[in-house]
C-alpha cells in the first residue's frame, strides 16, 4: 500500500504543505495550506517569525488530518544560511535573523583580512555571498554565541521542535560555507575565527535520514495525524534540484522563486579558477552530488514591485503587462546588491536607469518587462559562463518554480541563449523533498527513475529558440555588464 508522504517547503515568499503518494506509476500532489513568509523589523534586525512558521505548519497537518489522513512521512526544507541559536534549556534564544539583514554587508572584507577568500574557497567551493553562515556567526552578538548550546539551520531547528531530534543535514550546511570538501566536516580553522564550537553543530546526517515520530507534547495542543519526519535535502534548492526532470541533453537547472539559481548537477567538486573567478558555489545536493550553481536576485525584484504597487496586480497580470512592452528598453545588472533589499525597488530600478543614463521604466508592465527581459539577459550570460567553466556548451535549460509560470521570460530566455527550455514543475522543490522521503521509504529506487517519474507526472512546456538570434543582444548586455557592475552580490 502506498504511503502517504507531505513536503514542508518554506520559501522566503511563501511556505507550503504538499500532500504526495504513488499512483499507477505517477507521482499525485496536492497543495494542502499555503501561507505568506516573510522578514520585519524585531530589535533593529530583519527577522523571520519562527512561530508563525510553525503554527501554519500545524494548521496545515490539521487540515490533512480532517481530510482523512491518519499516517503520514513528513520533510522539511526551507531557504538556506540562516539559523536559530537554542540555549542550555533547549529554547530559542531569539528570533532568527534573515539573510536579508544588513549587519553582513562589509564582513567578507573584515573576516578575510587574515583567513584568504582562497583559502576559504580552496577549502568550502562555495561562493561568497556577504549572508553565508559564516559572516552571520562572525557578526554574532558573543554573549548569545556563549550561551548557545545548539546552532541549527532554519529546516533543521523546525525538525527539532517537531520531535525534539537535533541534527545538521549536510545540502544546507554546505551554504553556511564552513563545511570543508574533502572531509566533509566543519573547518576548524573557519570555526575558530567565529569563536564557534564544533559540538555546537549537532552531528551531520544526510538527506533520508529517519527522525522519528512527533513529540507527543503536540497531540495536546493540535489535531494531528501520526507523524513520521524524515530529513530530505532540506536546503529547498537541494529540493527542488532532486524534483527536476533533468530533460534534454547537456541540461542545466535554473530554481526559479524569490532567488534564480542557475546551475549544474556534478558528480566532483568544481572549484577551480574560472569557478573563483565567476563566484560559483559547491553546495551539496542529495545523495554525494553537488550543485553547481550561481545565485541571481530573482523574482525578489518583482515580488517587491508587486507589494509596492499595492498588490493591485497579481503576477501573471503582471507577465501579461510585461508581453504588451518591448523587450530590452533598459539593461540592468539584476544581481547589483542595490537591489538585495533597497527600502523601495521600484524607486532603486528607476535610479539605476537613471544613473546608466537610459529610458526609465514607468508603468506596471515597464517594470516588469525590465525585470523579466532583463533576468532572462543574465541567465544567458550565466549560462555561457557555466559552459565555459564545464567545457561543454549548454544545450537544455530545465527552469522549475513559480519563474516557470513566466512564459515570456522562458522564451526571451530560449531566444537569448539559444537554448531550448522545459519549464515545470513550479512544486519542484516539495516534489524533491516528496522524493527523497520515498526513496528512503523504498518506494522508489533513485534519483534517476524519480525524474522520469516527475517527467511523466507533471505538466512541463517545452519553448524553443524561435526567430532571429538574440546573440547580439547578449553581446551588448554583456559589454554594458564589464562596463556597469559595481558590487554584485
Ligand atoms: N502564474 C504566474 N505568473 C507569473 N509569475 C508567477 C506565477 N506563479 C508564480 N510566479 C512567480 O513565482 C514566484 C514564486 O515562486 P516560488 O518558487 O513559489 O517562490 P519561493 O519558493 O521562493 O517562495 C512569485 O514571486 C512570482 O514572481
Ligand atoms: C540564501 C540562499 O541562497 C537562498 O536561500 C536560496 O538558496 C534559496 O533557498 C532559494 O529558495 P527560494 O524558494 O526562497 O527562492
Ligand atoms: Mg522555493
Amino acid at each position: 500500500m502506498a504511503k502517504t508522504y507531505v513536503a514542508v517547503d518554506i520559501g522566503a515568499s511563501s511556505g507550503r504543505l504538499m500532500l504526495s503518494h504513488l499512483e499507477n506509476g505517477k507521482l499525485k500532489l496536492e497543495e494542502m495550506h499555503r501561507f505568506k513568509n516573510g522578514f520585519s523589523k524585531k530589535q533593529g534586525f530583519d527577522c523571520w517569525d519562527i512561530d508563525h512558521i510553525l503554527k501554519e505548519i500545524f494548521i496545515g497537518l490539521e487540515k490533512i488530518k480532517s481530510a482523512g489522513y491518519d499516517k503520514v512521512n513528513l520533510g522539511i526544507d526551507t531557504w538556506a544560511v540562516d539559523y536559530v541559536l537554542v540555549g542550555k534549556d533547549g529554547e530559542r534564544i531569539k528570533d532568527p535573523i534573515s539573510y536579508r539583514d544588513e549587519r553582513t554587508k562589509d564582513s567578507i572584507k573584515k573576516l578575510t583580512t587574515d583567513v584568504s577568500k582562497e583559502y576559504i574557497y580552496q577549502k568550502t567551493g562555495i561562493q561568497f555571498l556577504d549572508f553565508n553562515t559564516l559572516y552571520q556567526l562572525f557578526e554574532e552578538d558573543e554573549n548569545l554565541l556563549a550561551k548557545t548550546d545548539m546552532i541549527l539551520m532554519i529546516p533543521d531547528y523546525i525538525a527539532y521542535v517537531l520531535t525534539g531530534v537535533a541534527v545538521t543535514e549536510v545540502t544546507n550546511a554546505s551554504t553556511t560555507q564552513m563545511l570543508s570538501l574533502r572531509e566533509g566536516l566543519f573547518d576548524d580553522n573557519l570555526l575558530e575565527k567565529i569563536n564557534v564550537k564544533r559540538e555546537q553543530f549537532p552531528k551531520l546526517v544526510d538527506p533520508g535520514t529517519d527522525l522519528g515520530s512527533l513529540d507527543n507534547k503536540w497531540y495536546l495542543k493540535y489535531d494531528l495525524p501520526e507523524v513520521n519526519v524524515t530529513t530530505v535535502a532540506t536546503h529547498d534548492t537541494a529540493s527542488a534540484v532532486v524534483g527536476t526532470p533533468g530533460l534534454g541533453q547537456r541540461w542545466a537547472y535554473l530554481s526559479s522563486g524569490t532567488w534564480s539559481l542557475i546551475g549544474a548537477e556534478l558528480n566532483v567538486p568544481e572549484n577551480g579558477k574560472l569557478a573563483f573567478k565567476y563566484n560559483y558555489t559547491n553546495e551539496w545536493g542529495a545523495y554525494g552530488t553537488y550543485r553547481f550553481l550561481k545565485n541571481i536576485m530573482g523574482l525578489w525584484i518583482i515580488q517587491n514591485v508587486k507589494e509596492e504597487l499595492g498588490n493591485k496586480y497579481s503576477f501573471s497580470q503582471l507577465a501579461e503587462l510585461a508581453e504588451k512592452e518591448s523587450p530590452f528598453q533598459q539593461f540592468i545588472d539584476v544581481n547589483d546588491e542595490r537591489f538585495q533589499n533597497p527600502p523601495n525597488m521600484i524607486t532603486e530600478i528607476q535610479d539605476y536607469c537613471r544613473d546608466t543614463s537610459q529610458k526609465i521604466p514607468e508603468t506596471p508592465g515597464e517594470l516588469a518587462m525590465a525585470i523579466y527581459s532583463n533576468l532572462s539577459l543574465y541567465y544567458a550570460n550565466e549560462l555561457e559562463i557555466l559552459g565555459n567553466i564545464l567545457g561543454y556548451k549548454i544545450e537544455t535549460l530545465n527552469i522549475v518554480g513559480g519563474g516557470s509560470n513566466v512564459r515570456i521570460m522562458n522564451q526571451l530566455t530560449a531566444d537569448i541563449a539559444g537554448v531550448d527550455i522545459y519549464a515545470g514543475p513550479s512544486e519542484a522543490t516539495a516534489i524533491g523533498n516528496i522524493i527523497v522521503q520515498m526513496i528512503s521509504q523504498g518506494e522508489i529506487l533513485n534519483v534517476y527513475l524519480a525524474r522520469r517519474i516527475v517527467a511523466d507526472s507533471f505538466s512541463v512546456n517545452k519553448c524553443s529558440p524561435q526567430g532571429i538570434s538574440l546573440n547580439d543582444k547578449l553581446n551588448e548586455y554583456q559589454k554594458f555588464l564589464k562596463k556597469n557592475t559595481m558590487s554584485t552580490i
